[in-house]
């Protein structure tokens, strides 16, 4: 499925952040974001999500399309790590958790509380969340935080075996992933004449 993503503007916390976006990414391809802190990769991953709505432009498909990784891994500390990813599964009508767990190294933690785990591992499980959605689309926000180098060949091998099957993923990241497609500078895209920021808004997990 490709994605198109036409003049897209994006406003956050009262603030126009990025205008003018445009891009494609076909099926087998990753888009890589870049950009200083600040310039709006997150607000424009919540907007292709669906978090919040456009200011401008449209987003070809929608977000039934699209499975989000953020910042915040969203794992529930009192289920353990297969009743996480079965209730993940369940939510988009998957059963199966099995390659989930095999690829990002979690088969030996399946039965430990999801509070229970050190940074990288409730990384890997938040990451291998989007393998249990059999969403085509998957958008990362800088996903390697707190995994060590191993588990960074896991997560970017797992995106490989994604595209290699006909998915898709942007990805905001600064580390070179090895991934088939291209890299997205958001620097040109950013707002002009930019409003003060009158509101805050909640970060969704
Ligand atoms: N919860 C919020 N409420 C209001 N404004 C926000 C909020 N989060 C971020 N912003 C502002 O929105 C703009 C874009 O932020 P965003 O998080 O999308 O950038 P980013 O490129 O992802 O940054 P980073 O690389 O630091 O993660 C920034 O000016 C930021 O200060």
């Amino acid at each position: 499925m490709e994605m198109h993503v036409t003049n897209l503007a994006c406003t956050r916390g009262g603030l126009r952040v990025l205008e003018g976006v445009s891009f494609r990414v076909s099926p087998g391809q990753a888009l890589v974001l870049r950009g200083p802190n600040g310039i709006g990769k997150t607000t424009l991953l919540r907007t292709l999500a669906g978090l919040q709505p456009a200011d401008a432009g449209s987003v070809d498909p929608g977000p039934e399309a699209m499975a989000y990784a953020s910042h915040a891994d969203g794992n529930k500390a009192t289920l353990t790590v297969g009743e996480n990813l079965t209730f993940w599964a369940r939510l988009h009508g998957m059963t199966d958790i099995g390659a989930a767990l095999r690829d990002f190294n979690l088969e030996t933690l399946v039965e430990r509380p999801g509070g229970s785990l050190s940074a990288g591992q409730k990384r890997r499980l938040g990451l291998a969340r989007m393998a249990v959605t059999g969403r085509p689309i998957w958008l990362f926000d800088e996903p390697t935080v707190s995994l060590d180098t191993d588990s960074v060949a896991l997560f970017a091998a797992a995106i490989t075996r994604h595209l290699d099957a006909g998915g898709s993923a942007v990805i905001a990241t600064h580390i070179d992933l090895g991934l088939q497609g291209e890299v997205l500078q958001l620097g040109p895209f950013k707002a002009e004449a930019p409003q003060h920021a009158d509101d805050f808004h909640e970060a969704f997990l």
